[in-house]
């Protein structure tokens, strides 16, 4: 099984969240930065989890705004989504670039997994809700809260890390 963990970050947080997620889930994966990984890279991994923050009131961090989702094909594979925002700062659309990167990997035909539950954060709108009220993935904070990403990323690797061994 080959995974990866690609993330699109502008000051760092983001790469930092994924090089933490991959320690923690501590299973061989590789980080990689998706400004320089093209979507035939990504295709060749049997499962994914790929991480975005939040940047323009609402979009996609700017490496997989411009990425080339039409040439994704993730048809049938586990793949997992992991957003950074500012939940004071931007507090109507806190993570709302993950929900796109979610939609993006669902139709390239990814199986998306990894809800997790909105408590203990604090926000007033994110389009990254499912219809069952939870995050499509995790939500990270370092702007405010970064003190929490440790807990939250262990949480999240509990619900995860059985779908990725
Ligand atoms: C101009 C600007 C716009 C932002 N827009 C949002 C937003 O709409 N929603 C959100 O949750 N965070 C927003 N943020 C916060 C960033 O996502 C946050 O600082 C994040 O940690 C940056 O991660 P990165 O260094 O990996 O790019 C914005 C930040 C800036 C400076």
């Amino acid at each position: 099984m080959s995974l990866a963990i690609v993330y699109g970050s502008s000051m760092g947080n983001t790469e930092n969240a994924a090089n933490l997620i991959c320690e923690k889930l501590g299973i061989e994966a590789d980080v990689l930065d998706v400004a320089n990984t093209s979507a035939d890279t990504i295709n060749g991994y049997d499962k994914l989890i790929c991480g975005t923050s939040t940047w323009n009131n609402g979009d996609m961090q700017d490496d997989w705004d411009s990425f080339d989702f039409g040439s994704l094909k993730l048809s049938g594979k586990t793949v997992a989504v992991f957003g950074v925002g500012d939940s004071q700062g931007y507090s109507d659309e806190f993570c709302d670039g993950m929900a796109k990167l979610f939609n993006e990997l669902k139709n390239a035909g990814a199986n998306l997994v990894g809800e997790i539950s909105t408590d203990g954060y604090s926000f007033d709108e994110s389009e990254a809700l499912n219809n069952n009220g939870n995050f499509v993935g995790l939500a990270l904070d370092y702007d405010n809260e970064e003190e929490m990403n440790e807990q939250r990323v262990d949480n999240w690797i509990k619900i995860i890390k059985p779908l990725f061994s």
